[in-house]
């Protein structure tokens, strides 16, 4: 959002700009989330090639069909919980909402046990802590990497070490100790390779940044007149538009006002053009302090300004136009010349169902009244008014 001098700093409304940047905000939570089932929807696809290995195992023979359906049924309740997670928002509560390493660790509680209840083909299950730690490297940082592998080292450990305990019979030492050795190994690489996607994914986040950064103050410097801070001339047409399509819809009212400083040509001869800049500056300033929130101003020309008042009727158009007539005739500009004040001339215009070209030239006229009348007034455009 860009700032106009003068807006207030808490507006009771929001305005076009807001309510974009609050959509976009909407649409990026909606899509994170959409990510984030994508994600889970993965995992589950993983889960069902560990079932069909699993399965694998049970039909050679080194797990029973009661242990399969125990390892089936588990494993539809680790899912249908994640489901429900997900589905319900729950998972937005929790600091990290993708809820990596808890799935990770349902996984490896899950494949320890079916290591603990298979007579062999071990081995193969340790695809399955691969497949499982896989998803972090998406997701974790360095620690919680580290933090996992331990745990998971540590849950294969146990395992081994009541095998050992209760089934020495049943297993090959040396070999199931490789086993131990290769996710020892092979865990930390992932760690590293999660860390070295995290780095790239902060650098892209950076990268992102800085472009919405430039790009915000591209759009900002597309409409804002560089010297006074207020709408440029293209901005303020375009405002000028939509409350002409907004009022044609709701039949309210609304009026402009064209206002010109005058005789500014003398402050330029007389003091340079870069008074001429401050007064131009200080105007905008000034007038921006009387308007309401809803009001918009725009520099049009030179010297010249255009205020745009929504759902206002031409008395009270004047009443506002008015009082920013008194308060920059009221301004002494000290710091350029000791009580020098200047005046400006404004002419005002209600749209009538007129066209905006039709109403900028209503409004051109009575500022060109304002002029001939000996300037420092406001005049209003009456025709149409009581048609
Ligand atoms: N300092 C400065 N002067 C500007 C700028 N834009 C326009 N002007 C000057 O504004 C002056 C406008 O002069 P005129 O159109 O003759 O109008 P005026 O002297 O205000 O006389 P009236 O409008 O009849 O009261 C010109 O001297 C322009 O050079 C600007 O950005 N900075």
């Amino acid at each position: 959002m860009w700032c106009m001098i003068g807006q207030p700093k808490e507006k009771p409304y929001m305005d076009h700009q807001e309510i974009i940047e609050r959509e976009n905000q909407a649409m990026r939570a909606t899509y994170a989330q959409q990510l984030r089932f994508r994600r889970y929807l993965m995992a589950v696809t993983s889960y069902l090639i560990g079932a069909f290995m699993v399965g694998l195992l049970v039909w050679l023979g080194y797990l029973t069909m009661e242990y399969y359906l125990y390892f089936i049924g588990l494993m539809v309740l680790i899912n249908a919980l994640f489901f429900v997670l997900f589905k319900t928002g729950l998972n937005l509560r929790f600091s990290d909402p993708s809820l990596t390493s808890l799935q990770i660790v349902a996984s490896t509680i899950l494949t320890v046990q079916i290591s603990y209840l298979v007579t062999d083909g071990r081995g193969i299950l340790l695809l399955l802590y691969l497949t499982s730690h896989l998803f972090g490297v998406f997701r974790l940082s360095f620690r919680q990497f580290l933090l996992l592998d331990a745990f998971s080292i540590a849950a294969y450990g146990l395992m081994l070490q009541l095998l050992i305990q209760n089934r020495p019979e049943t297993i090959d030492i040396n070999l199931e100790i490789l086993y131990w050795a290769a996710l020892i190994i092979v865990l930390p690489s992932f760690a590293l390779m999660g860390a070295y996607l995290n780095r790239l994914r902060e650098r892209l986040n950076e990268r992102n940044t800085h472009l919405n950064k430039a790009l915000k103050k591209i759009q900002e410097l597309a409409v804002t007149d560089e010297l006074t801070g207020l709408h440029n001339r293209r901005s303020i047409m375009s405002e000028l538009s939509k409350e002409w399509e907004r009022t044609e819809r709701s039949g309210n009212h609304f009026c402009i006002a064209l206002m010109d400083l005058d005789l500014f040509k003398e402050i330029n001869d007389t003091y340079g053009h870069h008074a001429g800049d401050t007064v131009l500056k200080r105007f905008a300033s000034l007038v921006s302090k009387e308007l309401r929130s809803p009001d918009s101003i725009g520099r049009y020309g030179g010297e010249e300004f255009l205020l745009i008042m929504p759902n206002t009727r031409i008395i009270e158009a004047k009443t506002v136009t008015e009082r920013i007539r008194e308060k920059v005739a009221g301004y002494t500009h000290d710091d350029i010349d000791q009580g020098l004040t200047i005046h400006v001339s404004i002419g005002i215009a209600e749209y009538q169902n007129q066209s905006t070209q039709e109403l900028l030239k209503q409004a051109d006229t009575a500022l060109y009244e304002s002029k001939n009348n000996g300037r420092n007034r406001v005049s209003i455009h009456t025709t149409h008014l009581f048609d």
